[in-house]
């Protein structure tokens, strides 16, 4: 079943009220999962709708991990998840878990497990675009030697009338991307990343900002806290933007912390009556952009 956020009913529901985890990963899986434990039990206590974790948050975010804390996530779910989904059940809240490693058919993949009030896992997306990057004499790192790419966009419903979008960190640099969730029906689009601080204060939330007026959708990015005995320095600052462009609250600075966002929900349809950009698109000019996509509504 996919039952509808919680806070109002269904069709009528006008607001969401979300909380980004911005927790602290270390090197032991045992401590990463007490921790999101204690910080989604503090978010549920803040009332939040759905709860958003950070990318990788059992284990540290390094190419030479992965594999060793890798899950099965489907009919059977490894520890992480399995937390994720009792917490939701018992809370009676939506978790849109972050990502962990998932391990399928010996393949490593990034893996966000979206998860309903009734701790069902209703969905899952795998990374689509590894974070391959080289930056000289600031940042190296190449997820695509231990983990494979995922295949499709992620869409799942929410509410009656809105639905979740959701891609993980790297992705966010792909309008297609977003745009295909947009045209999937997503009117929030959920990022669980961990920028760093080479790339990070440049583009995290200049990226956040930008997929938000491509899609004409909420947008929610989730990093992790910067951990100052960790290889790899998450850049942190969470942020929540809204169909217009502007973030929603303080994003959050680079420590621990839970941000929450009160989305209303009304504004994404008030933004893409009010620019009617999918209708307005001149493919003739300039191509198809993304094959098989019908611009049109
Ligand atoms: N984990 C990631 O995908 C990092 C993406 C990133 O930092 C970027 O600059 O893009």
């Amino acid at each position: 079943t996919k039952t509808p956020a919680r806070s109002q009913s269904t069709a009528t529901q006008k607001t969401l009220r979300v909380a980004v985890v911005q927790m602290l990963v270390g090197s032991d899986k045992a401590t990463n999962l007490k921790n999101a434990e204690r910080l989604v039990n503090q978010a549920c206590d803040g009332n939040a709708d759905v709860v958003v974790l950070p990318e990788i948050w059992n284990s540290p975010y390094a190419v030479d991990q992965f594999r060793k804390h890798a899950e099965p996530i489907g009919h059977e779910c490894g520890p992480s998840v399995s937390l994720l989904k009792t917490l939701a059940k018992e809370r009676n809240v939506w978790i849109v878990g972050g990502s962990v490693p998932e391990l399928s058919d010996d393949k490593v993949y990034n893996t966000s497990p979206i998860i309903n009030s009734d701790g069902v896992l209703v969905e899952k997306h795998r990374k689509v675009h590894l974070f391959d990057i080289d930056v000289p004499g600031k940042i190296r790192f190449f997820e695509s030697e231990t983990l494979t790419g995922g295949d499709s966009a992620t869409v799942t419903p929410l509410t009656e009338e809105h639905a979740l979008g959701v891609a993980i960190c790297y992705d966010v640099r792909f309008p297609e991307l977003a745009i295909t969730m947009r045209k999937k029906g997503a009117s929030i689009l959920v990022y669980p990343g961990a920028f760093n601080t080479v790339t990070g204060p440049p583009h995290w939330e200049l990226l956040a900002r930008a997929r938000a007026l491509d899609a004409q959708a909420f947008v929610v990015c989730a990093s992790p806290a910067r951990n100052p005995d960790s290889a790899y320095q998450a850049y942190g600052h969470s942020v929540v933007v809204d169909p217009w462009g502007a973030p929603l609250e303080r994003c959050a600075g680079h420590g621990e912390e839970i941000l929450f966002a009160d989305l209303d929900l009304t504004r994404v349809a008030e933004v893409r009556n009010s620019m009617k950009l999918l209708d307005q698109r001149r493919p003739d000019v300039y191509g198809t952009f993304i094959e098989g996509v019908d611009w049109k509504e």
